[in-house]
C-alpha cells in the first residue's frame, strides 16, 4: 500500500526495495515499498512515536469523509453560490462528526493546538475553503477571545470552539488600508449614557473588506475599530465583539450593510464580504479588555499587569495563523509534487531506436521536480520542528511559567515567521506552477488537481500579511541584532538562531575553499555559506540604509530604498537558514536508516536554494573564479541522478491517500493510462451531442 494508505496496508508480505519504475515495467507503484515507506511516514512525516494518535486522527478524517457523499469531488466547478453552499454544508458537517472530541477541548494547549492543526491540515487537502472558513471562524476567533478577551466573553468561547454554534469572521482590512493597519478608520465611540460602544464606517474607503465568512454566513465579527472616548481621545486599534446575524434565520441586524465580494480567482467556497456600520451599537462589554477596558463612565484603562501573559497572548495572535498557513502550505506541495513525480515515474516520452523512457530518466526534468521535492520534505520538517518550539513557549507563558527572556524570544519568533510564511507560500506557488508544467498537456486539465492546488494556493501569499510587506518586519529585527553585535552589545537570539551575529567578523572571512562537489554535500559547507551571506547581505542592507540616511532621507524613506537587492534578499536568505538548521535539528533525531535519504534531500535543498545567491557569493569576495558555480551546479546534478531511484518513495511518504489527493495523474495504482480514459468516458455529456446544437449549425433550404 502506498504512502498515507499505509495504515490499512493490505499487502504487509511486501519487501522493502526502492525500485525505478519504468514504463516497461509499468509496475502499478502501488508495489514499491512497504517497510521501507512506513517508518518513512512514521518518523520523517515530521511525525515522531508519540505522534501517532494525530496521524491516526487526519487518517480518521479522510477515511470517513472519504464515505460521505457531501464530500464527493465534482468532476465539474459548481457555480459560485453552489461552492459556497457545499463549503458551509460541509463545515457543519465536520462539526458534527465531532473530531473535536471533549478530551481534545480539555488537553493542554499546545495538545489542544497540535490537534485542531491537525484537523485544519487533514481538511485543507480535501477543500481549501473549508479549512480557511474553520480556521478563521472557529479557531481564530475562539482563540482571540481567550487571548484578547476576558470571563465575560467565555460564552461566546464555549458556543464556537465547543459547542460550534456560532461561526465568527476577522474584520481588519478595509477597502483604502490593508497592510498598514494604522491607518484604519472605523470607530468604536463609547457613550456612556448608553454604556454602549458607537461603530460607524465613515465613508466606503473605510468599508471592512475581504471578511471570510462575512459575505453569507457568519453571526458575529471580530472587529477591529479605533477605541474613542467621551473626551474625544482615540486610543487606537482594539478589538471587539460584533454580532452581524440572526442565528436562526442568517438575516443582517438594522444598521449594518453587509454584502458578499462575488468571485475571486480561487477559495470560491469562502464568502468573502464587505460591511459597513452606520452608528451602529453594542454593549460595552463587547470590548476584548484583556489588555486595555473602559470603565462605565468611558475612562479608558491600561491594564498590563502581567506583561509576560500579556506577551505570550500577543505573540499567539500574530504567530498562530501563519504557522497554520505554513503547515497547509507544507500539505500542497507535497500534494503537487506526489501529482508530478508519479505522472513522470509513468509517462513516456522519446528515447533511441524506439526505446521510450521515463520522463524521470530527464535530467532536465529531475532538475525542475527533484528541488521542490527536497523542499517540501524540509519544509515539513523545520514547520513541525518550529511548531513544538513556539507552542511550547505560548504554553509556558500563559500557564504563568518562567520563560527566560520572554521578550526576547517573542521578537524572534515573529522575525522567524515573517519571513518563514513569505518563504514557504512563494515556494509552493512555484512549485505548483512547475509540477503543472511538467504534466504537460494533461496537467491543464481540471481532474489532475494542479489548477485548484495553485489557485486556492495563491491568496496565502496575500492574506495574513503580504509578503513584501511582512517580511520587511524580519529586517529590522536582524538589523537590530546586528547593529548591537557591531557595536559589542549582545544578540538576543533566545532560540539561537543568530547567535552567530556574536562572530560576525569570524563567518564573513570565510573563503570557499572546496575542489570537489563532495565537500559541498555537507551540512557544513551549506550551513557556513548561509552565514557568510547573512553576515555580507546584513553588512551590505546596513550601509545602504545608513547611506540613504546620510543623504538626509528619513528612516521611513531610507527603509523603502534599501528593499530590492538588499533587505528583501537578506530575509529571504535567513528564511532559508531558518529552514536548513531546525531540518537538521530533527535530522539527527532520525532513525539511521531513514538518515542517507533525507541528508540528500537536505543538501539537494540546501544547494538547490544557494545556486539563486551566486550573484551575491561572487559579488562579496566569498568566491573568484568558476570553481564555486561550477561544482555547486554539478553537485545539484549529481543529488538528482542519486535521488532519482528514491524519489517516488519519498513522494508516497509525503502523498495524502488518493481519495485526498484527488488526481487522475496522480493515483497511486500508477495506471495512468486507465485513470485518464475513465475520467474522460465518465465526464458528463462527454459523449453527447452539444445540446446547443441547433443554435450553430446552418440548416441547408429545401432544394425542392
Ligand atoms: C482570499 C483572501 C482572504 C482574506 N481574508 C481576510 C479576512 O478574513 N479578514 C481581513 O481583515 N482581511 C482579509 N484579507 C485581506 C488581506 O489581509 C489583505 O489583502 C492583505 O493584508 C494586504 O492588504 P491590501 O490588500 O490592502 O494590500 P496593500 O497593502 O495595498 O498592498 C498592495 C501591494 O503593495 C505592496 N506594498 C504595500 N506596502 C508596501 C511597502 N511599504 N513597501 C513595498 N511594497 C508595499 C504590497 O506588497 C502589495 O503587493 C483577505 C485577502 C484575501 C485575498
Amino acid at each position: 500500500m502506498f504512502g498515507a494508505n499505509f495504515l490499512q496496508s493490505d499487502r504487509p508480505d511486501m519487501i522493502a526495495r526502492v525500485s525505478f519504475v519504468t514504463p516497461r515495467q509499468r509496475t502499478p507503484l502501488r508495489s514499491l515499498t512497504v517497510s521501507f515507506i512506513l517508518p518513512f511516514i512514521v518518523k520523517y512525516g515530521g511525525l515522531e512515536f508519540r505522534d501517532i494518535e494525530l496521524l491516526k486522527l487526519k487518517y480518521k478524517i479522510w477515511q470517513t469523509l472519504e464515505k460521505d457523499p457531501l464530500f464527493a469531488h465534482n468532476a465539474v466547478t459548481p457555480t459560485v453560490e453552489e461552492q459556497k453552499r457545499i463549503t458551509q454544508l460541509q463545515l457543519k458537517k465536520i462539526n458534527d462528526y465531532k473530531f473535536h472530541t471533549k478530551e481534545m477541548v480539555n488537553s493542554s494547549y499546545s495538545r489542544r493546538t497540535r490537534t485542531i492543526m491537525t484537523i485544519n491540515e487533514a481538511v485543507q487537502s480535501l477543500n481549501p475553503s473549508v479549512s480557511v472558513k474553520m480556521a478563521i471562524g472557529i479557531y481564530l476567533f475562539s482563540n482571540a477571545l481567550l487571548s484578547l478577551g476576558t470571563e465575560r466573553h467565555h460564552k461566546f468561547y464555549e458556543s464556537t470552539f465547543v459547542e460550534r454554534e456560532t461561526l465568527a469572521s476577522f474584520a481588519l482590512t478595509e477597502i483604502a488600508h490593508g497592510s498598514d493597519a494604522r491607518l484604519m478608520r472605523t470607530t468604536a465611540t463609547y457613550d456612556p449614557q448608553s454604556k454602549q460602544f458607537v461603530i460607524h464606517t465613515p465613508d466606503f474607503e473605510a468599508a471592512k473588506c475581504w471578511v471570510g465568512n462575512l459575505g453569507r454566513t457568519c453571526t458575529h465579527t471580530l472587529l477591529f475599530a479605533q477605541l474613542i472616548t467621551p473626551d474625544g481621545t482615540n486610543h487606537g486599534l482594539h478589538g471587539f465583539l460584533v454580532p452581524i446575524r440572526n442565528p436562526e434565520t442568517l438575516e443582517t441586524y438594522p444598521g449594518l450593510i453587509v454584502g458578499d465580494m462575488s468571485e475571486k480567482i480561487g477559495v470560491n467556497g469562502i464568502d468573502n464580504g464587505f460591511i459597513m456600520f452606520n452608528q451602529y451599537r453594542i454593549p460595552r462589554e463587547n470590548l476584548l479588555n484583556r489588555t486595555a477596558d473602559v470603565t462605565e463612565e468611558g475612562i479608558y484603562e491600561s491594564s498590563f499587569s502581567d506583561p509576560s501573559k500579556i506577551l505570550g497572548a500577543a505573540l499567539e495572535n500574530l504567530s498562530a495563523g501563519r504557522i497554520g498557513i505554513m503547515q497547509e502550505s507544507c500539505h500542497s506541495i507535497a500534494s503537487a509534487v506526489t501529482i508530478a513525480i508519479r505522472y513522470a515515474a509513468t509517462r513516456a516520452q522519446f528515447g533511441e531506436r524506439d526505446n521510450e523512457i521515463s520522463l524521470i530518466e530527464y535530467q532536465l526534468h529531475q532538475w525542475r521536480l527533484f528541488g521542490y521535492v527536497a523542499a517540501a520534505v524540509v519544509f515539513r520538517m523545520y514547520i513541525e520542528n518550529f511548531s513544538r518550539v513556539y507552542l511550547s513557549i505560548v504554553e509556558k507563558s500563559n500557564a504563568g511559567m518562567k520563560v527566560d527572556n520572554l521578550s526576547e524570544a517573542v521578537s524572534e519568533i515573529h522575525a522567524m515567521v515573517s519571513c518563514s510564511k513569505p518563504l514557504l507560500t512563494w515556494t509552493v506557488l512555484s512549485a505548483a506552477q512547475q509540477c503543472r508544467e511538467a504534466c504537460g498537456g494533461h496537467g491543464y486539465l481540471k481532474c489532475s488537481n494542479l489548477g485548484d492546488i495553485r489557485s486556492n494556493h495563491e491568496a496565502t501569499v496575500t492574506y495574513e500579511g503580504d509578503n513584501n510587506v511582512l517580511s520587511q518586519q524580519t529586517g529590522n529585527w536582524l538589523l537590530r541584532q546586528f547593529h548591537s553585535a557591531r557595536n559589542g552589545g549582545t544578540v538576543d537570539s533566545p532560540l539561537n538562531t543568530v547567535t552567530f551575529l556574536m562572530d560576525w567578523e569570524k563567518w564573513i572571512a570565510v573563503r570557499f575553499r572546496c575542489s570537489r562537489t563532495d565537500e559541498l554535500k555537507t551540512r557544513e559547507f551549506i550551513t557556513t555559506t548561509y552565514r557568510w551571506l547573512i553576515c555580507y547581505l546584513l553588512i551590505q542592507t546596513h550601509e545602504k540604509y545608513e547611506a540613504e540616511l546620510a543623504k538626509g532621507l528619513s528612516k521611513f524613506e531610507a527603509r523603502a530604498k534599501s528593499q530590492v537587492y538588499k533587505w528583501k534578499e537578506l530575509t529571504k536568505t535567513y528564511a532559508e537558514y531558518l529552514a536548513i538548521i531546525f531540518f537538521l535539528e530533527s535530522l539527527d533525531k532520525k532513525e539511521p536508516s531513514l538518515q542517507p535519504v533525507l541528508t540528500k534531500l537536505f543538501c539537494l535543498y540546501g544547494l538547490w536554494s544557494l545556486d539563486q545567491h551566486l550573484v551575491e557569493l561572487y559579488q562579496g569576495g566569498y568566491s573568484q573564479g568558476e570553481s564555486l558555480a561550477r561544482l555547486l551546479r554539478e553537485a545539484i546534478l549529481e543529488l538528482c541522478g542519486e535521488l532519482k531511484g528514491e524519489v517516488v518513495s519519498v513522494v508516497d511518504a509525503l502523498a495524502p491517500t488518493d481519495f485526498v489527493l484527488n488526481s487522475v495523474l496522480g493515483k497511486s495504482d500508477g495506471n495512468l493510462y486507465q485513470n485518464i480514459q475513465k475520467a474522460f468516458f465518465s465526464h458528463p455529456g462527454a459523449f453527447e451531442r452539444a445540446p446547443w446544437w441547433r443554435e450553430v449549425v446552418t440548416i441547408p433550404k429545401s432544394k425542392i
